[in-house]
């Protein structure tokens, strides 16, 4: 393929074109056409917008953010996985009351029904990057009921709670605990024969399940006989998900779904009136709340991301395209977890600034900037194996190339070997086993392979019949260890493309050329895909030259990705 049009020498002539150059010097900031074409905006993780186009760039004072002193940054908090323990709300108990007024000496019960808890339901949103801040909260509670009153007032049901977490997250059921499902149960086991025969049988009062009208002696229940009170969901609860849960949020969701569903409110005594007993003295309890304990876990970290060597211009790559304030410095390592920025791609009206063939029409995607790769990085050298982790969950692969060190080829040659031994140990490790056997699971060290967990309807673990979810099956995975590892794509079948950065810099040409040969040679199929798979990804393998520190050349970038996108 004939080298690219560009030419990489910088410092005399930028990459942009003439025209726009010409613009450029001219101000055309507002009024140059030309220029508004290439125009997109960027936000900061925290949702800032700037407006920005890539001439502008061209004033000193636009590019001190590319290259900051090192201090300058902002801190980005990130977390890629939690646990976090939910608890729907307890439904409200009902009430003793009768009605009391003037001539009516004893009226009739009048104790209103205790208010259903509160629900924890969940929706992926667009704009959220990381985890973290569901992690800070650990333990998540929806407020329960409140008790009914006397004149038939009905409790007020407990508050909702919304989990938001971004979309991509996948969330799984570590363990629950269902008290309706418990109390089902306990009725459905035989009950024992009393081992003396002529042995009066004698029911305890279950102060659980029964609230007492505080003004009566025990000895008022002792001929009482109470109803057999089944356990009772709120109707809602037929929304919830089937156990255990499993859910891939991989769309943002309109509606939030619910998770849990809060405990029905207890019953009011006029509900217990029978013709042997005119007043009840007696109303029920409302229902418990249901405990689960939960994983999430991102399997979409961001639509791109940047894998490259230590100090090779990733930060300034994503400063240059995002209001992202990561850290930039000249040494190795200087970031260390990823940072995720947001290139919006609209004018602010939900219209795209890019033309899209296609029928999606994305108005931004995200871009994580994500700690340099070292060699036997797979070994978990460097910053160890999570980073690598987060290369995996990343959409498209954009390989950052610095043009001034040394051969780029080989260099994105290294870097798909690494991600190689990275997939290969991966599929390869030996695993335990989950089996699980009526609700008990065993791990099985010496074997190998995992249960499908993309698809829930398979899972040795999942509970078979809907009667099964009733008999309070506790699906406790943690006695034996830990969820097995999300099942990912293979790295070799993602897009990707290389950013060859640095092209500021003297003596960069020809590397580049070397680079965008070997690209084409790829993309053909003349030689191998560098990851050594046949059926590595090569539909359109492409190098942009960039000077990320001067933000020139960037703009290809976005227009590039939604073609990778639609
Ligand atoms: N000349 C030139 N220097 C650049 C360019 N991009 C980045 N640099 C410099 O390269 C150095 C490293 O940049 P970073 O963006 O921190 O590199 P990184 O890949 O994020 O490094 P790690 O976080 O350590 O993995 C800094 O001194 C930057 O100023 C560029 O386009 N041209
Ligand atoms: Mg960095």
């Amino acid at each position: 393929m004939a080298p690219s049009r560009a030419c990489l020498h910088l410092p005399i002539r930028p990459l942009l074109p003439t025209r726009t150059r010409l613009c450029s010097t001219r101000r055309p900031r507002v009024f140059c056409p030309l220029i508004i074409g290439q125009r997109w905006q960027g936000t900061s993780p925290t949702g800032v917008r700037f407006d920005d186009d890539i001439t502008s760039h061209d004033k000193p004072s636009d590019l001190s953010h590319l290259n900051p002193a090192p201090e300058d940054y902002s801190r980005f908090i990130f977390q890629d996985k939690c646990h976090v323990t939910v608890h729907a709300g307890a439904g409200g108990h009902g009430c003793v009351s009768y009605l009391r007024e003037k001539y009516v000496e004893e009226g009739p019960p009048n104790g209103g029904d205790g208010g259903s808890g509160g629900g924890i339901y969940i929706q992926a949103v667009e704009g959220l990057t990381s985890l973290h801040k569901l992690a800070r909260r650990g333990i998540i509670k929806a407020s329960r009921g409140r008790n009914g009153q006397g004149k038939s007032k009905g409790g007020k049901r407990g508050d909702d709670v919304l989990l938001q977490v971004p979309v991509g997250t996948v969330v799984r059921e570590v363990e629950r605990h269902d008290p309706v499902a418990e109390e089902i149960a306990r009725r459905r086991k035989p009950k024992e024969a009393p081992a003396d025969e002529d042995e009066i049988e004698f029911t305890p009062i279950r102060h659980d399940r029964w609230v007492l009208h505080p003004g009566a002696n025990p000895s008022d229940f002792l001929t009482v006989a109470f109803p057999r009170l089944k356990p009772r969901r709120q109707g809602i609860a037929a929304m919830e998900p089937k156990a255990p849960i499993y859910l891939d949020l991989s769309k943002p969701m309109d509606k939030p779904m619910l998770l849990a569903a809060g405990g029905a409110g207890g019953l009011g005594n006029p509900h217990f009136v029978t013709r042997s007993m005119g007043r009840p003295k007696f109303a029920s309890r409302g229902e418990g709340g249901m405990r689960l304990e939960l994983d999430f876990e991102l399997k979409l970290l961001a639509d791109v991301g940047l894998v490259g060597k230590p100090n090779a211009g990733k930060s300034t790559l994503l400063r240059s395209l995002t209001n992202s304030r990561t850290r930039i410095g000249n040494w190795e390592f200087t970031t260390l977890s990823p940072h995720i920025g947001t290139v919006i791609v609209d004018d602010n009206k939900g219209r795209p600034l890019i033309e899209s063939k296609g029928k999606t029409r994305r108005t931004h995607f995200t871009i994580a900037d994500i700690p340099g790769l070292v060699e036997d990085a797979h070994l978990d050298r460097g910053l160890g194996l999570g980073f690598l982790r987060h290369i995996d969950r990343a959409g498209i692969l954009a390989f950052v190339l610095d043009l001034s060190a040394g051969d780029p080829v080989q260099e994105v040659q290294k870097l798909w070997h690494e991600l190689g031994e990275y997939e290969r140990v991966r599929n390869t490790d030996p695993e335990p086993v989950i089996r699980e056997t009526q609700g008990v699971i065993d791990w099985d060290p010496s074997g190998a392979g995992l249960p499908e967990l993309d698809r829930p309807q398979k899972r040795q673990i999942e509970l078979e019949s809907p009667d099964d979810r009733e008999t309070g099956h506790t699906l406790d995975y943690r006695s034996s260890g830990s969820l097995p590892p999300l099942t990912m794509p293979p790295i070799h079948t993602k897009p990707w493309f290389v950013v060859a950065t640095k092209a500021d810099l003297e003596n960069t040409q020809d590397q580049y050329r070397a680079l965008q040969e070997y690209l084409s040679a790829v993309e053909n199929g003349s030689v191998e895909h560098p990851s050594g798979h046949v059926d590595g990804w090569r539909e359109k393998v492409t190098a942009v030259p960039v000077s990320a520190i001067r933000g020139e050349g960037v703009s290809r970038i976005p227009k590039l990705v939604m073609q990778y996108l639609e």
